[in-house]
């Protein structure tokens, strides 16, 4: 039986991922991904690279993605929490368009399993969160793409009055992001 356990949401190929814990008087120890592991529930991913990026409450990074070298990402919180977000841009995807959020925290230690062909993002809901993720490509600049964070379309409800946030804090980069309709209609 591997040590993590897999979780279905309701987009085909998308896992939520949860780790076993081994707590003790000293505190926890936990696996984040083991290649074997992870084969045994059908998870083939292979990563080379490892990101960590810190952020204050209200950040939204995202929604981004690389085209071409489009990233899988293994992606969880070690500090604070976080509204993550996958939404599903693979084309002949009977869910494109289509987006899953969870809360990832240092507490509940899951993790998301987001392949190949999704814009990633997320929306930073404690003080600070340090977010850790790996992917499946390396970074490539000129593949930076991005969706902007409030596509009507995609209408994401970000839980930004629950945790009295009035507007997310983005880079200059991802205040310009275009909708998905815009991308398209540039990119096809
Ligand atoms: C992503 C990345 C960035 N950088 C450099 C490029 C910039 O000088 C600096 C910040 O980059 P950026 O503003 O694109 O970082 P984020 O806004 O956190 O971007 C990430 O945010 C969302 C949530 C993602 O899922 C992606 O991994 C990625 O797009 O780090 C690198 O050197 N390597 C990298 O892999």
């Amino acid at each position: 039986m591997s040590k993590f356990k897999k979780i279905e949401t309701p987009i085909e190929g998308l896992y939520i991922i949860e780790p076993t814990v081994y707590g003790d008087n000293r505190g926890f120890f936990m696996e984040s991904w083991n290649k074997k592991e992870f084969q045994e529930i059908g998870l083939n991913m292979e990563f080379v690279q490892d990101n960590h990026s810190r952020s204050t409450k209200g950040v939204l990074r995202g929604l981004h993605f690389q085209n071409p070298h489009s990233q899988g990402k293994l992606v969880r919180v070690i500090k604070g929490i976080v509204y993550d977000v996958a939404v599903d841009l693979r084309k002949n995807s009977k869910t494109y368009g289509q987006y899953y959020g969870i809360i990832l925290s240092e507490e509940n230690k899951k993790m998301f399993y987001i392949p190949e062909g999704f814009a990633h993002g997320f929306l930073v809901l404690s003080e600070t969160a340090d977010f850790m993720y790996k992917t499946t490509d390396y970074y490539c600049k000129e593949c930076d793409g991005g969706i902007i964070w409030n596509d009507p379309d995609i209408n994401i409800q970000w839980p930004l009055k629950e945790y009295v946030i009035e507007k997310p804090i983005l880079s200059e980069k991802d205040k310009q992001l275009p909708t998905l309709k815009e991308y398209n209609e540039k990119n096809i």
